[in-house]
């Protein structure tokens, strides 16, 4: 069917549907300029949105910097009490939101409920945290002081969000942030900003306060308001997923006000199956990493490091369970599978693939466009002996493309694995402990997960290292990332007595 017939989300609850900005409380439908958000399955209209120019983000920035004068000295309890109505405000409307997450991303509804799920858990985890944060007391080499830390809020925090993960992507900034008594300027991408409103207007009615969370939507201006976050002295912080390209200008525009950075950047995941590894597992952990968003998250497989004894009933068995999807509207009953995000995205999966035939792989399974449903809809191709020429085994693909490449021994993947200048994720699979220590911590990743496809949950440590990124999202340290440590020196006591 095509895509094209699936009619527009009917919504419970209308009110989480808007076409503005929420700026110091308010919704801000006016501006000279406006973009469109369309539903990348059928290619409709599905919003029109103000284009905010550098003085509409300064209104929003001198929102948040005045508002964090009062809200960095809420109490902790206080701001875990609207954390966990925001939790409960998620869970409320959980269809809705899944609804329009699907709308404006093109994923299949079920795996928009399982976002939704994720990204609430933000809430409720830094609800927790936010009355557990900790200093340190320390005696000092002059025995007449004494020392302690405290952790302080960072202040305004600019938070820039991006496409693949509409909402989690911006509850793993939000929630950590208001749990330490930071305030917030977020701008979501402009092809899926429904899901960054919809939130506005829950954390409101969480009872927040005004000016503590702006939202402020760009398309062609983004390049002027990343630039202004990252100038102005009332900003303390920038906080980005995304691209390992636009980070480093971040972090390049950051450097005259020295901004504390997180970066959530590019992957490109290794995913190692040994010949001991139980394979039928490990085709079913293959198939829930590697098209999870049909390919488009950034823990996505990328590569697939295959021992050669095993390669071609890895590659054969993998080909017969991807031959079961069903690939249509994310709306649509049925769909196991929804669309790519856009035109680009479609013509980046064909130029990898192409690429690596061309320079020898063989066609495990033959995939491409499919205009029948729509202009981004792409079935897998898994392609098997890619040779290590190949574009994809050092550029993240984000589709699905399945380039499987052979390996013989543990020396010589680790070297193939670590051989890119990113690493965030990475996946082993053996049943041979001590193969899995040595090759976990040998990998040049932040997080490595083994005899498991699917690894991401509040409670771990969400982060890269190289040109992944830096920083650590969720868990016990999520929290640390908006605070900064104050040492406090009391001198000259009197000795003991
Ligand atoms: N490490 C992580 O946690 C993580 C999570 C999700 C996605 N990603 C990465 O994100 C990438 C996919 O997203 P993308 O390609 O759309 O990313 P992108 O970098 O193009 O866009 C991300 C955000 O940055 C904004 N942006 C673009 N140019 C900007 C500029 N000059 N100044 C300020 N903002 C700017 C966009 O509008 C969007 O909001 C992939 O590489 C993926 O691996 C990483
Ligand atoms: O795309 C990046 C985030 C994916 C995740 O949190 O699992």
């Amino acid at each position: 069917m095509s895509a094209k017939d699936i009619p527009s989300p009917v919504l419970e609850n209308k009110d989480l549907l808007r076409y503005a900005a929420f700026i110091n409380g308010q919704w801000v439908k006016e501006a000279s300029e406006y973009f469109e958000v369309t539903d990348p399955a059928s290619g409709k209209i599905i919003a029109k949105l103000p284009d905010q120019s550098v003085s509409d983000v300064e209104e929003a920035i001198d929102a948040a910097y005045d508002a964090f004068k009062t809200f960095e000295n809420t109490t902790p309890r206080q701001r875990s009490t609207w954390l966990r109505n925001l939790f409960n405000l998620m869970n409320d409307n959980q269809e809705d939101l899944a609804k329009i997450l699907t709308w404006e991303n093109g994923k299949v509804l079920s795996e928009a409920r399982g976002e939704i799920k994720y990204a609430a858990s933000y809430f409720e985890w830094f609800a927790e945290e936010a009355v557990r944060s900790y200093g340190v007391t320390i005696q000092p080499g002059n025995s007449s002081n004494r020392a302690y830390t405290i952790r302080q809020p960072v202040g305004v925090c600019g938070m820039i969000c991006p496409w693949n993960f509409p909402s989690a992507m911006i509850t793993r900034k939000v929630a950590p942030a208001f749990a330490a008594g930071c305030t917030v300027v977020l701008k979501p991408d402009s092809q899926t900003p429904l899901s960054a409103i919809a939130l506005a207007y829950l954390i409101d009615k969480a009872g927040f306060p005004k000016g503590s969370f702006n939202l402020v939507h760009s398309h062609a201006n983004t390049p002027k308001i990343g630039l202004k976050l990252c100038e102005s002295p009332k900003v303390k912080k920038i906080t980005f997923t995304g691209s390992t390209n636009v980070g480093k200008i971040l972090m390049k525009q950051s450097a005259s006000t020295m901004k504390k950075l997180s970066l959530e950047l590019g992957g490109n995941a290794p995913f190692i199956v040994f010949e001991d590894a139980d394979i039928d597992e490990a085709i079913e952990q293959a198939l829930a990493c590697k098209f999870r968003g049909l390919g488009q998250t950034c823990v996505c497989a990328n590569r697939f490091y295959v021992q050669s004894s095993i390669i071609e009933e890895f590659s054969e068995k993998l080909a017969a369970k991807v031959k079961q999807f069903v690939i249509g509207h994310g709306l649509q009953e049925g769909s196991t599978h929804g669309c790519l995000i856009n035109q680009k995205a479609v013509k980046k999966v064909e130029e990898h693939a192409q690429d690596a035939i061309e320079k020898g792989a063989k066609i495990v399974l033959k995939g491409g466009p499919l205009p029948e449903i729509g202009e981004t809809f792409y079935s897998p191709t898994i392609l098997t002996r890619v040779p290590p020429s190949a574009k994809v085994s050092k550029e993240e693909t984000f589709g699905p493309l399945c380039p499987i490449f052979s390996f013989d021994t543990l020396e010589e993947v680790i070297g193939y694995a670590n051989d890119t200048n990113v690493g965030l994720a990475s996946y082993v699979f053996s049943k041979d402990i001590d193969k899995i220590y040595t090759v976990a911590e040998a990998l040049e990743t932040g997080m490595v997960s083994c005899n498991t496809g699917i690894f991401s949950d509040v409670a771990i440590p969400f982060g890269g290292v190289k040109e992944s990124g830096f920083g650590r999202e969720g868990s016990l340290y999520g929290l640390e990332d908006y605070t900064i440590i104050k040492t406090v020196t009391i001198g000259n006591l009197p000795n003991r007595i």
